[in-house]
């Protein structure tokens, strides 16, 4: 097998990448700085005069973060007391020692996968630095913010939920199938609510998704959801005796509506017996803007069950209990929130892709996911995508992600519309299809594990396309 590509980099100017670190990171930091301004008064009044202090030197930390960023300095070392950050360090020298003598590694030389990370892990050390405000998660704020004013959208979410459930039981299998293929949609266009492509700017889903899905169709050129469906029937059928179970692993991304619709998925997951177990997987510290946490999960139920709509607090009972009951459960390994491609969790977190091994199929919600499984390499877009995964498959998987990075691989082509961009379309199988630019797409890939080599050429269809406004 060929080498990999090299990484995408800020050093490639007019690259997504370069964009990304030349000005939408500084302006997520300034965010950041501003945020913590923003909550002096908070501060003081919570800790006193010892606020204000570890305000200020969170503040000046940021600046210099930012200072550095934009004047391209070299990484330096973590030097907090967090468990992973021996884990970061060793990185810095893995990069150190991989740049071929590019000299130090730096915010536009290195892999924009690497910095961007490294850039978020820098924020939470400044604040780790600063007692007492070591516990303030700078985007809760933002994230509070889409939640509420993604209410409507909520509700209407909710609500459909708890009407199917009222006669999922006589759903017939293509009944189920239909509103299986629905549920998927909503989950995969909820990954629009993405506060780091926003740099923060609200970005939340105003309207009645739902009610879009068939305006939204012809923004997905090819999908992989009956393969899915029939992973997940076949697993149902087998699943006769008690013994075996259907374990569905979602590797969450944005809190918000986001996380509202892998939850409502999972409800109906669940309730139509498609998974015995619904294992979640958020993030150990803030990431990457509005990316979940554990206190945003638990946020989230809360605020569901406290809410004044009747199916929105239904909701929130019900998937609290499941969590109770043990049919759910939440994880946040800190390897989601390490700089590492997926194709080396077996051997940084063996204790993670064992767990995931458990899995009957995993879903990777969202594009940081989807450029962590594929390396987030210049990859040809004829490349298959199994080889870009770099034999990472612990289960079978698939990624559901609005495109908001170069990144994509195309595998087999079918009838397809333009891109937004006019790109020219083959009609015929491994073929490249569309000249990937930055924008937005979305799109389906599902990898059942490579049993043979019959399975490799399985499937993966996935296109780029435009995104559909909110
Ligand atoms: O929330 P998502 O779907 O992972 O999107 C985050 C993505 O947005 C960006 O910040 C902008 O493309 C990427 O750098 C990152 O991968
Ligand atoms: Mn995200």
């Amino acid at each position: 097998m060929a080498a990999a590509p090299v990484s995408l980099s800020g050093r490639f100017k007019g690259s997504f990448a370069y964009f990304t670190i030349k000005d939408r990171l500084p302006q997520i930091l300034t965010r950041v700085i501003d945020t913590l301004h923003r909550h002096k008064n908070e501060f003081f009044e919570k800790h006193g005069e010892k606020g204000v202090e570890a305000e200020k030197r969170a503040i000046s930390f940021l600046s210099k973060l930012r200072n550095e960023l934009q004047t391209d300095k070299p990484m330096i070392p973590l030097n907090d007391e967090l468990p992973d950050t021996p884990i970061w360090n060793q990185y810095l020298e893995y990069q150190r020692n991989v740049s071929n003598g590019n000299g130090q590694p730096s915010w536009f030389q290195s892999p924009w996968l690497y910095v961007e990370c490294y850039m978020y892990r820098r924020i939470h050390e400044a604040l780790i630095h600063n007692p007492p405000i070591d516990d303030f998660d700078p985007f809760m704020e933002a994230k509070i913010q889409s939640f509420f004013e993604a209410q409507q959208a909520i509700i209407a979410v909710c609500t459909y939920l708890q009407e199917l459930l009222k006669n999922i039981e006589d759903l017939n299998e293509n009944q189920l199938k239909e509103e299986f293929f629905k549920l998927l949609q909503v989950s995969l266009w909820g990954n629009r609510c993405d506060l780091s492509i926003s740099a923060g700017e609200d970005n939340s889903q105003k309207s009645n998704l739902l009610q879009s899905l068939n305006d939204f169709k012809s923004f997905i050129l090819v999908d992989d959801m009956e393969n899915l469906w029939s992973l997940l029937l076949n697993s149902k059928k087998r699943t006769t005796t008690k013994e075996s179970i259907t374990r569905v692993d979602i590797i969450l991304d944005n809190a918000g509506f986001e996380l509202i619709t892998d939850l409502v998925l999972a409800n109906f997951l669940s309730s139509s017996k498609l998974a015995t177990e619904v294992h979640f997987h958020g993030k150990y510290i803030p990431w990457f803007v509005s990316d979940t946490t554990k206190h945003d999960f638990n946020w989230t139920l809360k605020q569901l069950q406290s809410a004044n709509h009747m199916w929105m607090s239904r909701c929130g009972m019900n998937w609290e209990g499941n969590l109770k009951k043990g049919v759910w459960v939440y994880h946040d390994h800190m390897f989601w929130t390490l700089p590492h491609e997926f194709s080396s969790m077996a051997q940084v977190a063996p204790d993670l892709y064992a767990e995931l091994q458990k899995s009957s199929v995993i879903i990777f919600k969202g594009d940081l996911n989807y450029r962590k499984l594929t390396g987030d390499r210049k990859w040809e877009f004829t490349v298959p995508f199994h080889q870009a995964l770099n034999k990472f498959h612990p289960a079978p998987l698939c990624s559901i992600r609005t495109l908001k990075a170069e990144i994509q691989f195309c595998l087999t082509i079918r009838l397809s519309k333009c891109t937004p961009s006019g790109g020219s379309q083959m009609q015929s199988r491994r073929e490249m299809c569309l000249h990937a630019a930055a924008g937005g797409a979305c799109m389906w890939q599902l990898l059942p594990p490579p049993t043979t080599p019959a399975a490799e050429s399985e499937v993966l269809q996935s296109h780029r396309v435009g995104i559909p406004a909110k």
